[in-house]
This record gives structure tokens, C-alpha cells and sequence, in this order.
């Protein structure tokens, strides 16, 4: 694969609707090579700022659950279609993956948080892309209700760490182009010094 090419697939991903995924996701094997592309993001001072954590199909009623449960600690009378709208967002994305930030404080490294949040950002886009290349579609979401200290608990996450998104993987129809990114020759400019 030259640059072009390489320009070529990342320019063709675009994000899928989760209601047009369908099944199947990535096998084991796929899934390996992805999270192989996480572990390639550039890490700054090895510090391992991400992991990744798989939502097997029989656990998606359970964190279903969970998003039930941070519909109730929003809402004071939650109706029932609002909470089976909750209970709805586990079960999308034939392979649904959450990426978690493990991140170090100032008392243990004087590599800034942004730093290894950037680090994590990279980790998905690889993650995504190695996906598209692997002729899947991807949708990464986040929500309220995934920033809710009971979600947090209840996915098992430690003190610090921090839930940063979903990732549902899947198959698509017809993948729609890409809107509203920037041209390239407005995304760089040359620095001029005083
Ligand atoms: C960390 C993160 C969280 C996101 N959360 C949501 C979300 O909850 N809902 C949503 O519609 N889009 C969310 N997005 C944006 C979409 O996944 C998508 O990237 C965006 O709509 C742009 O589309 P594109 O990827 O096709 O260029 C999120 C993106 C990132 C990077």
C-alpha cells in the first residue's frame, strides 16, 4: 500500500448509523488485529493510558441495566418507553467494545493528562480504521448516561479510570460519504515569527 492508498482508506471511513449495523462484527481473530492497532498508538513515557473492554453478546442485557439505571438517577419518574430507549443502547453494534482511560495523576508522572487522553484518541482511530480495512463499519458514541458514577461501577472501572467511548463494529449496506471535514489546505498554515 503506497500513501495515497493509505490516504484513500483513512479518507473512506466514515461513521455508520447504529441502527444500519448488522451482523456480523469482527470474528476473534479480526478483533486481535484491532486491538494490535490500539496497542500501537504512541504512549509517551509507556504508560499505558488505555484499555479496552469487550461487551459479550450475554452481558448486553446487563449493561443494559446500566443505562437503565442512569436513566433513573437523571429523571425522577422515568417513563417506560424511556427506559427501554436505555435498555436499547447495549444491544447495538454486533461487536461492542468500550475504550477505557487509565490515567496517571501529576504524583506519578509529569506527563500531563492531555497528553495520555491523545494517546488513547490515537489508540481508537487505529482501532477504527484497522476495522474499515477490515471491510467493517464503526460508530464511536459516548452519552450521559456512559459519565454516570453508577455506569463507572458498574462496568468495573478503578479510580483512574475514566469511560472515553463506545465502539460498535458491524456491517453496512451502503456506507455513506463523509461530511463537513476540513480541506486539507486549510488545516495547515505556516508559523511567521514576530
Ligand atoms: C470520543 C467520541 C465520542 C463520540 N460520541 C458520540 C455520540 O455519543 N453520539 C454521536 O452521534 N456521535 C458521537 N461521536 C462522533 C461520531 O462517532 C462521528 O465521529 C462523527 O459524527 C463524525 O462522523 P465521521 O466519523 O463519519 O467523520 C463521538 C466521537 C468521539 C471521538
Amino acid at each position: 500500500m503506497n500513501a495515497q492508498q493509505l490516504v484513500d482508506l483513512i479518507s473512506s471511513r466514515t461513521s455508520a448509523p447504529l441502527k444500519r449495523m448488522e451482523t456480523p462484527g469482527p470474528n476473534a481473530e479480526e478483533l486481535k488485529l484491532i486491538v494490535e492497532a490500539a496497542a500501537a498508538a504512541p504512549d509517551h513515557g509507556r504508560l499505558h493510558p488505555f484499555r479496552i473492554l469487550e461487551i459479550p453478546s450475554d452481558a448486553r442485557d446487563a449493561l443494559g441495566e446500566l443505562f437503565a439505571q442512569a436513566v433513573k438517577e437523571r429523571q425522577e419518574a422515568p417513563t417506560d418507553e424511556a427506559l427501554a430507549r436505555a435498555r436499547e443502547k447495549a444491544q447495538r453494534g454486533p461487536v461492542l467494545l468500550v475504550l477505557v482511560g487509565c490515567f496517571h495523576g501529576s504524583e506519578e508522572t509529569s506527563i500531563p493528562k492531555y497528553e495520555q487522553m491523545i494517546s488513547a484518541g490515537t489508540a481508537l482511530q487505529n482501532m477504527v480504521l484497522v476495522a474499515h480495512a477490515l471491510g467493517y463499519a464503526s460508530r464511536i458514541t459516548s452519552g450521559e448516561s456512559a459519565r454516570a458514577a453508577s455506569f463507572h461501577k458498574g462496568l468495573g472501572l478503578s479510580e483512574n479510570e475514566e469511560f472515553l467511548c463506545f465502539i460498535s463494529l458491524g456491517k453496512i449496506d451502503d456506507p455513506r460519504p463523509a461530511k463537513g471535514r476540513q480541506e486539507a489546505q486549510e488545516l495547515l498554515s505556516i508559523w511567521t515569527p514576530d
